[in-house]
């Protein structure tokens, strides 16, 4: 990471959460997010139990590579991409953002606890549109070692989950060990409660809370599309020559 887009970040950087995390609210315009949100494939869209999801420029196969015959489309990498490589986060990463994972969901819907896994560099940038959601972050290492110290007290106690607080247009960054050692997973819920400043990790870096303060501390879901931008490692060049496009 470049040294002046590390000090750009630093402001942004979530205290009292796994190292490192940044919310940036406002990250895109309204008007960017409408773009963004008319320009996603309608007829892309495979739907799980739970939400829809879809994959640019094209699902991983089984051994986790990425075979694409086109780089992700001009509406994500402008201005969006561009803007988080502006960042620096994506500085060591061996092809700099090459993929992302649209995920709808519905009121009410959400996605199980899970890790990003070993497939990418260990950062994922996502960008929210439409409505506002909670991940839950839990440090997945609980319970490794966890005796009796002696004292009658267990060395690694019940598992600290975090929140964070996701308003549309905003950029979630999870990095480094925060990506490695967490699981992360959004409820299920038609409405979020009990936001405030001692619950929520980001609550200081959040672009309105105004709303959520004067609702008692709760958030109703709306549809909400999220963006997330990875580096997949293993990239094949095989797509691009079977459709006569090879760049090397
Ligand atoms: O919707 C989100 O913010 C999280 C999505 C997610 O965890 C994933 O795509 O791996
Ligand atoms: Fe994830």
């Amino acid at each position: 990471m470049i040294e002046s887009s590390n000090r750009i970040l630093s402001g942004y950087c979530i205290e009292h959460a796994p190292s490192a995390m940044y919310y940036i609210p406002n990250f895109i315009t309204g008007e960017e997010e409408a773009a963004i949100m008319r320009s996603i494939p309608p007829t892309r869209w495979v739907s799980l139990s739970n939400r829809r999801l879809q994959a640019l420029p094209a699902r991983l196969t089984a051994t986790n590579t990425l075979v694409a015959s086109t780089p992700l489309p001009a509406w994500l990498t402008e201005p969006v991409v561009g803007r988080i490589h502006d960042l620096g986060v994506f500085a060591d990463a061996p092809h700099g953002i090459n993929h992302c994972l649209i995920n709808e969901y519905l009121p009410g819907q959400g996605i199980m606890p899970h890790e990003d896994g070993p497939a990418y560099h260990p950062v994922t940038a996502t960008v929210s549109l439409g409505g506002t959601t909670v991940l839950s972050v839990t440090d997945k290492r609980h319970g490794e070692g966890a005796e009796p110290n002696g004292s009658g007290e267990v060395a690694n106690p019940e598992p600290k989950t975090y929140r964070f607080i996701q308003e549309p247009r905003s950029l979630l960054l999870i990095t480094g060990a925060a990506y490695r050692d967490t699981l992360h997973g959004i409820a299920d819920v038609t409405e979020d409660v009990d936001l405030r400043t001692e619950t929520v990790a980001n609550w200081k870096l959040l672009g309105d809370k105004s709303a959520i303060a004067t609702g008692g501390g709760r958030s109703e879901r709306r549809t909400r599309i999220s963006l997330t931008f990875r580096d997949v490692k293993k990239v094949s060049s095989i797509g691009s020559k079977i459709f006569g496009k090879a760049k090397g």
